[in-house]
């Protein structure tokens, strides 16, 4: 059985080598949509009798490892130096500096590696990420699975 939880945050990025409006600072509205598997619990009288997993918790989770270090970030690329200096000549700036250019494939890519972690952690093999889908504008979005390379 398959569940997803959607989760919207707002984030500001560039890409620095984009060949037009993009290497200009910017930010969207992205949406994360987390696809879980699993079997669903059948255990009499269990809080999660019916369900994969209860989705308040799938969004607690996701919201403490990713979606709060994120919401309302800057999300620059580490190599895209004079933004990094610029935002770290903000006091107090939010700002998440990445390994990697953030377009929306590294950005889900990121997100599926640092959710697989979480759920891991705390569910064990009971249950596992199997997609994470990033949507950069309602037209845009990238899916990182467990499959893809
Ligand atoms: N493969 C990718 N292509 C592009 C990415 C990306 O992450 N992966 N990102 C961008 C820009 O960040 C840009 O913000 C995309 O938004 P937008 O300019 O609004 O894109 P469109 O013009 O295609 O959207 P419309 O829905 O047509 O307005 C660019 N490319
Ligand atoms: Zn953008």
């Amino acid at each position: 059985m398959l569940i997803t939880r959607r989760l919207e945050f707002d984030a500001g990025h560039r890409i620095p080598n984009h060949g037009s409006q993009c290497r200009h600072l910017h930010g969207h509205r992205y949406a994360l949509e987390i696809t879980l598997a699993g079997a669903i619990v059948a255990t009499e009288g269990a809080r999660e009798q019916g369900m994969v997993m209860d989705f308040s918790d799938v969004k607690a989770i996701a919201r403490e490892v990713l979606v709060d270090r994120w919401d309302h970030a800057f999300l620059v690329y580490e190599g895209d130096r004079v933004v990094v200096d610029l935002l770290a000549a903000l006091p107090e700036h939010k700002t998440v500096v990445l390994p990697v250019v953030p377009t929306a494939e590294h950005l889900a890519e990121e997100a599926f590696r640092v959710l697989d972690a979480a759920y891991r952690e705390r569910y064990g093999g009971r249950l596992g990420l199997q997609r994470v889908r990033l949507y950069e504008t309602p037209n845009n979005w990238a899916d990182a699975t467990r499959a893809a390379d």
